[in-house]
């Protein structure tokens, strides 16, 4: 499978230099368009192309899955997070899924201590005070949020990105504590000077600061629920910078305006950006518009990732971030 030969369909716009990059090497179909696809494009795109690039904002369920020309062979995911993508019915299909890990990592934990310390010191509501016309100025009492130094930090998911926290995290004296699927090996462990807690349930009730950063999959899908939010500390903060589905987002806006988990910051929402109407009401709350690794260095690099699993691909290798279901 010669690169140049094969037809490589793009669904979204990328930055310049990745579109460049790619019609050099391939016979690429650009987006001309910053619209999503919708779901008969996207199938037209899957039946014309050896290799699709779609983004997290391409559902390619089982059913779109199935009306898939026998020529697609790859679907190299513009993104770290595959839910989007029905990996074990592709897989099923003869059709491999990559990704693009690693190079996103320091740009979202920046992101993930961005929202830490914006809900902690309040600075969403101290953005909105100084932009008004009611604030009087300095005053010994107004606008006091809580000292991060000495917080207790869980971090759900001690990946690329959890571990990138924990590194952030230690340099404001924050303490690190985690659960994961697996515990980290002792010597990661213990550089990270990170606590392990096998249950999730004891972790959540103890932090001042939760960070999620595991991904969302059928087991991840709400872990995050109305019953464990009910155990967090009424001081506490939660961040989430992962994906949406992994907390119940109604229970969690419930609880947030009565007062019973003190804050929120949040770069993912359950339903895309269709955000619950009254989480965006709340002064408690953080919300951006899902840019955690919205750097221009980092969406290069994501292109450069994809180009390299779409050129080890053709030249009859494995795909280095091939994704296989049983890493889900
Ligand atoms: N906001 C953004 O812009 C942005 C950018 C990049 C990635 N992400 C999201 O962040 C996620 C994490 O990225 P990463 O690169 O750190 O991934 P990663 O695979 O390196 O780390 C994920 C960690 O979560 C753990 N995990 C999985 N299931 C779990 C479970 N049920 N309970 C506990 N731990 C579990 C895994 O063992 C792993 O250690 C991605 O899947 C993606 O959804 C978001
Ligand atoms: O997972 C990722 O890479 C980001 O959330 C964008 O898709």
């Amino acid at each position: 499978m010669p690169g140049k030969h094969l037809t490589v369909v793009v669904t979204r716009q990328l930055p310049e230099q990745v579109e460049t990059r790619l019609k050099e090497l391939f016979d690429v179909q650009l987006r001309d368009t910053d619209a999503p696809m919708t779901p008969e494009e996207l199938v037209e795109a899957m039946q014309s192309a050896d290799v699709l690039v779609p983004t997290i904002t391409d559902q390619i369920d089982a059913k779109i899955l199935a009306r898939a020309g026998d020529k697609l062979k790859l679907i190299a995911n513009y993104g770290a997070g595959v839910d989007h993508i029905d990996v074990a019915t592709a897989r099923q299909r003869g059709i491999h899924v990559s990704n693009t890990p690693g190079v996103m990592t320091d740009d979202t934990a920046d992101m993930v201590m961005a929202l830490i310390l914006g809900v902690t010191r309040r600075m969403g509501e101290g953005i909105k005070l100084a932009q008004s016309e009611t604030w009087q100025g300095w005053t010994p009492t107004a606008m006091m949020g809580g000292r991060i130094k000495g917080r207790r930090l869980g971090i759900l998911g001690m990946g690329r990105i959890g571990q990138a926290v924990a590194k952030r995290a230690a340099a404001f004296g924050l303490q690190v504590h985690y659960h994961n699927r697996r515990r980290l090996r002792p010597e990661v462990e213990e550089a990270l000077d990170a606590t392990y807690w096998e249950s999730l349930d004891q972790m959540v009730a103890r932090m001042d600061i939760l960070s999620i950063n595991c991904p969302h999959t059928p087991s991840t899908f709400h872990l995050m629920n109305a019953r464990r939010l009910k155990l967090m500390k009424p001081s506490a903060v939660i961040v989430n910078t992962s994906r949406g589905e992994v907390i119940d987002e109604n229970a969690l806006t419930r609880m947030l305006r009565a007062g019973e988990i003190a804050g929120a910051g949040l770069d993912v929402f359950e339903r895309g950006h269709l955000i619950n109407p009254r989480l965006k009401e709340l002064p408690n709350a953080i919300l951006l518009p899902h840019m955690g690794s919205a750097t221009l260095e980092g969406r290069v690099e994501m292109g450069e990732k994809v180009i390299l699993n779409i050129k080890t691909f053709a030249d009859g290798h494995r795909p280095p971030d091939l994704v296989v279901p049983s890493m889900l």
